[in-house]
C-alpha cells in the first residue's frame, strides 16, 4: 500500500467477515495493487467453502481454525469489521481482549457508532467508521469515512489510501454517516431497482431482454458520465432532454403523479433511520 512506506512492519489487513462487502473491497485492493494478496487475510464464522473460494479467486490468506484466526487478528495492522450488524456485538466482545492499542479497527458496519465499537472492545481503540458500497469491487465505490480521535495521521492516511484505491472518499462527521448510508451505501440498490423496471418495460414493449439490458445500462452509464464530464446540475441535464409537451415531459408527469421525488427522499431517510436502529440494537443487546 502506498502509505506503508513509513511503517516498520509490512501492512497486513485482516477482514473479519468474508461476505459481499469484504469481497468487493478486497477485489478492488488487489486489482489496483494497493495491497498484495499475501498482506490480506479473510475470516468468517464457519463457512470453509466460502473461504476456499476467496483463496482461489484472489490468493488471499483464509483460516478456519480458531488459533490461526486469533494469530491473524492479533498480528494485523488493520482489522476490517465486515460482518452483519447482528453479529458485530459478540465479535467485538471477543476481539477486544486480543487487540493491542495500536491496531486500527476499520468498520464497514451500517449504524454501528465509534462509541459503541470502543465500548464493546473494552478500550478506546483507533477506529475508522466507514460506509462503502459494492461498486468498490470495480474501483467505482463511494465511501464515507469518520475517524475516531485516537487514529494517528499514519493510520488515517492508510485508510484513505485503501478506500481511494477503490473509488471516491468523503471524510464526514460521524453524525452524517446515516444519511450518507441512505444516499451512497444503499444507493446502488435503488438504481438497480430503477433499471430492473426500465428493462421490464422495454421487454413488455417488444425489445429482447438483451436489447433492454444494453439500452438501460448504457443510458444509466451515459447519464452518470454526463454529470461527471459536464459538471452540470441534473435538473439542467433533465431540462435539456425534456421538450415542451414532448414524450419525456409525459413520462416525467407520470413519475411526478407517483410522487417520485417524495418517494425517493422518503426511501433515503428511511434507510438512514434503519441504519441507526440497527446500531442501537447492537448497543442495547450487548452493553
Ligand atoms: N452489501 C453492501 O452493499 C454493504 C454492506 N455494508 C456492511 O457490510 C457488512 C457486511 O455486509 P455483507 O458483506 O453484505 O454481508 P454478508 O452476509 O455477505 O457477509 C457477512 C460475513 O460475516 C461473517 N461473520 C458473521 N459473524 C462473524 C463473526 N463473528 N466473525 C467473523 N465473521 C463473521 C459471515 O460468515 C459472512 O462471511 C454489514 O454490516 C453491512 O452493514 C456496508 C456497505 C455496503
Ligand atoms: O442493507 C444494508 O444493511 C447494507 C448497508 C448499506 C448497504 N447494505
Amino acid at each position: 500500500m502506498t502509505t506503508s512506506s513509513t511503517t516498520h512492519s509490512p501492512l497486513s489487513i485482516c477482514f473479519n467477515g468474508a461476505g459481499s462487502m469484504a469481497e468487493a473491497i478486497v477485489k478492488g485492493l488487489i486489482a489496483r495493487e494497493v495491497a498484495r494478496p499475501e498482506q490480506i487475510s479473510m475470516l468468517n464464522r464457519s463457512n470453509q467453502e466460502r473461504l476456499n473460494e476467496l483463496t482461489e479467486k484472489y490468493g488471499v490468506i483464509t483460516a478456519n481454525l480458531e488459533d490461526v484466526k486469533r494469530e491473524l487478528l492479533t498480528s494485523a495492522s488493520i482489522i476490517v469489521l465486515a460482518m452483519k450488524p447482528k453479529d458485530a456485538g459478540a465479535a467485538l466482545k471477543e476481539l477486544g481482549p486480543l487487540l493491542q492499542e495500536k491496531q486500527l479497527i476499520v468498520s464497514v458496519i451500517a449504524g454501528l457508532s465509534i462509541d459503541t465499537i470502543q465500548a464493546l472492545l473494552g478500550f478506546k481503540a483507533p477506529v475508522a467508521r466507514t460506509m462503502p458500497n459494492t461498486s468498490s469491487s470495480i474501483g467505482l465505490g463511494a465511501t464515507g469515512i469518520a475517524f475516531s480521535k485516537e487514529t494517528t495521521a499514519e493510520q488515517t492516511n492508510q485508510v484513505l489510501s485503501m478506500f481511494e484505491a477503490v473509488g471516491t472518499v468523503s471524510v464526514i462527521p460521524e453524525a452524517r454517516m446515516e444519511i450518507l448510508t441512505g444516499v451512497s451505501g444503499s444507493g446502488p440498490a435503488y438504481i438497480y431497482y430503477m433499471m430492473e423496471a426500465m428493462m421490464a418495460a422495454g421487454i413488455e414493449g417488444g425489445l429482447t431482454p438483451e436489447q433492454a439490458r444494453e439500452l438501460t445500462v448504457q443510458t444509466v452509464r451515459g447519464a452518470a458520465s454526463m454529470m461527471i464530464e459536464t459538471g452540470e446540475d441534473p435538473a439542467k441535464l433533465r431540462a435539456d432532454i425534456t421538450s415542451p409537451n414532448g414524450s419525456t415531459q409525459a413520462a416525467l408527469e407520470v413519475l411526478a403523479a407517483g410522487n417520485f421525488t417524495a418517494t425517493v427522499k422518503a426511501a433515503v431517510h428511511r434507510c438512514a433511520e434503519r441504519s441507526q436502529e440497527m446500531g442501537e440494537a447492537v448497543k442495547k443487546a450487548l452493553l
